[in-house]
């Protein structure tokens, strides 16, 4: 119970109080000391009203001028100055707390992307906990509202409130009894119990429904956001994705709402009444010992003022309460965050994180006895698989769908880590390689590139984000993937953004899409890369623009070793060298004649396209007088094997 109630209590509060020193030193003095004020005041407005009406009797009968006249004015005007400066000082306590809450929230915005970078993988980004571990974690500093930095704040003004509560329970003692003062301070506190832990059992259960409440927001930014905005109306989804958002939501929200009374409403009662009858028995003890004559008028309004204001203060924070609760929930989710990308991280091979030669691979990429699972995944996407990959030339890999040959590509990049067998660049394991360094090696055109919302020239350049980045360089691999007329002719150019969200902003096709993203490879070599790796990277190129794309490859990859995934056999043919994926091993491989020799695999694989492409009248012939399937027809077909 103890370790339950320090997980959910104490860590999240003792996490949060870590990130304090990045609001700087003096701001969190000065604020402390602000909140300390604001702790003392009420007390010494309390003891000054007291004194006050403690002195009436005596200045009425004094008169005007006598001592005791002079010294309740005396202290009248001290409990003015008192509230006076309370109400001056509060304005400035929350200014205060604003600028820690910048301060700190910039920090952890700073930290959830480091952190997020430092896996070197993308297991991680697809593991579901860790992933309900970031959305809790970003929710509130994407809100700003709630956020680290304003817990942070609002465990400060804890200070102001609890040393109030100490001060008022002093009184207390020195009026009436240490165990009536004693006895105060455990009422407020089963009152503030009874407040304040309902809030964190409530966020606690908001905690339970965040993977339901990530698709719920899922659905809801499909159905608003741009990228589905075709099929939405098309297929008439919004009526469809309205069902299943509101589905979602009452799934969210029925086990939050079923535990609302058990959260709130009984304990409050308990709590509650606890409170109150130790409450009335300090009152009552301070009664008697008025009653009796130990207590005189002073101390008597003393002590109904410190109880009434200790009492007071069993009350919920606005100043802290859900700030903390909310903000603390996100630092205990970004520590889970770190944990797990730090756990992910730990099963990365880094033997030696070693120099990448810049004309690196000299002789040979080899896969030798690769095996794969995906994280969580008992099935083996790769078993045992040898291939290699000789330098400066071209190796085409094909396969079915689903074959691995994306996922070959993954281990190649080190997205992932084989888990079984080595991968290496002439000889060398490259895990044993600085991951960074291997990467600049490596130039990918992903299946799924990304169409960055950024300008056409930043589009290109991201290919080679570690080089300056020079006009010259950006329009030439824009000229050498046959896209630099198309986007010379947008609004601003290559300046435009590649997005109409933005203000001069432009939308490509598909294909003008995927030139782009073939721009930004060539840059990379441009910048230095020595491996390029195309998965399906003329889908949506046209016919022509294919063929052309393909006659320049030679020209264009000269000296670099290529890999190209396809299902177009016309893409396929042009590589040196042919290898053929199948149930996580290479099941066939050798030059396009040798493979049709063989009569296996690729061979039924080709005559299964040039039978389709056998339909189409204006069919072409290659110089072979072999078909050349992929040129029309499997276009038609969608070019998939
Ligand atoms: N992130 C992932 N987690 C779990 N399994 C995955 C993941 N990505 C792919 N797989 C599985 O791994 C297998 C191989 O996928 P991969 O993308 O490598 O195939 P592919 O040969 O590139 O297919 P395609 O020709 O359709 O692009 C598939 O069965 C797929 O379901």
């Amino acid at each position: 119970m103890i370790r339950t109630w320090y997980t959910a209590a104490v860590a999240p509060r003792l996490a949060t109080a870590r990130l304090l020193p990045t609001a700087g030193a003096g701001l969190v003095a000065g604020l402390s000391v602000l909140n300390l004020a604001l702790g003392l005041l009420p007390v010494a407005f309390v003891i000054a009203t007291s004194l006050v009406v403690g002195q009436v009797p005596a200045a009425v009968e004094g008169g005007i001028g006598s001592p005791a006249w002079d010294g309740l004015v005396r202290d009248f005007v001290l409990a003015a100055a008192a509230f006076c400066a309370q109400q001056v000082l509060a304005p400035v306590q929350t200014a205060l707390g604003v600028r820690v809450k910048r301060r700190v929230d910039g920090a952890v915005r700073d930290r959830m992307l480091a952190s997020s970078l430092r896996s070197t993988g993308i297991g991680p980004m697809e593991d579901q906990a860790t992933l309900d571990a970031l959305s809790e974690a970003t929710r509130q500093v994407d809100s700003d509202f709630h956020t680290p930095g304003d817990a942070c704040a609002g465990l400060l003004a804890l200070l102001a409130r609890y040393v109030r509560l100490a001060g008022f329970a002093v009184l207390l003692g020195l009026v009436s009894s240490w165990w009536s003062a004693a006895a105060l301070v455990v009422a407020t506190m089963v009152f503030r119990y009874g407040q304040r832990g309902g809030l964190r059992k409530y966020s606690t259960a908001w905690r339970g429904v965040v993977g339901v409440r990530r698709r719920a927001e899922y659905l809801r930014d499909v159905a608003m956001g741009p990228a589905a905005a075709k099929e939405m109306r098309v297929f008439g989804l919004s009526g469809w994705f309205g069902d299943r958002y509101e589905e979602a939501t009452a799934q969210m929200l029925a086990p939050v709402s079923a535990r609302r009374r058990a959260i709130y409403l009984r304990p409050y009662l308990l709590y509650t009444a606890i409170g109150l009858l130790i409450g009335a028995g300090v009152l009552i003890a301070l009664a008697q010992g008025a009653a009796s004559g130990d207590v005189t008028l002073t101390g008597l309004t003393l002590g109904l003022q410190a109880v009434v204001a200790a009492l007071l203060l069993g009350e919920y924070y606005p100043e802290s309460d859900v700030a903390t609760q909310y903000g603390m929930q996100s630092v205990a989710a970004l520590e889970e965050f770190e944990a797990r990308i730090d756990a992910a991280q730990d099963l990365v091979r880094t033997e030696g994180a070693g120099e990448v030669a810049p004309d690196s691979p000299r002789a040979a990429l080899r896969f030798e006895g690769v095996g794969f699972n995906y994280p969580g995944s008992a099935r083996a996407v790769l078993d045992g698989l040898d291939l290699e990959l000789p330098a400066g030339r071209s190796t085409a890999i094909v396969g079915v769908n689903g074959a691995g040959k994306t996922t070959l590509v993954k281990l190649l990049t080190r997205l992932h880590e084989p888990t079984a067998g080595v991968i290496t660049c002439d000889g060398a394991d490259i895990a044993s390689l600085d991951v960074s360094a291997w990467r600049r090696q490596v130039s990918v055109v992903f299946q799924d590139f990304v169409r960055y919302e950024l300008t056409a020239a930043e589009n290109i350049a991201v290919g080679a984000a570690h080089v300056p980045r020079t006009e010259d360089a950006v329009r030439q691999a824009a000229r050498e993937a046959a896209i630099l007329d198309a986007l010379e002719a947008l609004p601003r150019g290559l300046d435009s953004p590649l997005s109409r969200a933005y203000e001069g902003g432009a939308d490509l096709s598909g294909g003008q899409w995927q030139r782009i993203a073939i721009a930004r490879s060539l840059y990379a070599l441009q910048a230095g890369a020595r491996v390029l790796v195309l998965d399906e990277p003329t889908s949506a190129l046209d016919v022509r623009a294919e063929a052309a794309f393909f006659d320049r490859f030679v020209e264009l990859t000269r000296g670099v070793t290529s890999v190209l995934i396809s299902h177009r056999f016309s893409s396929v043919r042009r590589a040196d060298h042919i290898v053929v994926v199948d149930q996580g091993r290479v099941a066939e491989q050798g030059s396009h004649e040798e493979l049709l020799a063989a009569d296996g695999h690729y061979a039924r694989l080709f005559r299964l396209q040039a039978e389709r492409f056998d339909d189409e009248p204006d069919a072409a012939e290659d110089p072979d007088g072999d078909r050349a399937p992929g040129t029309a027809a499997d276009r038609n077909s969608g070019g998939r094997s």
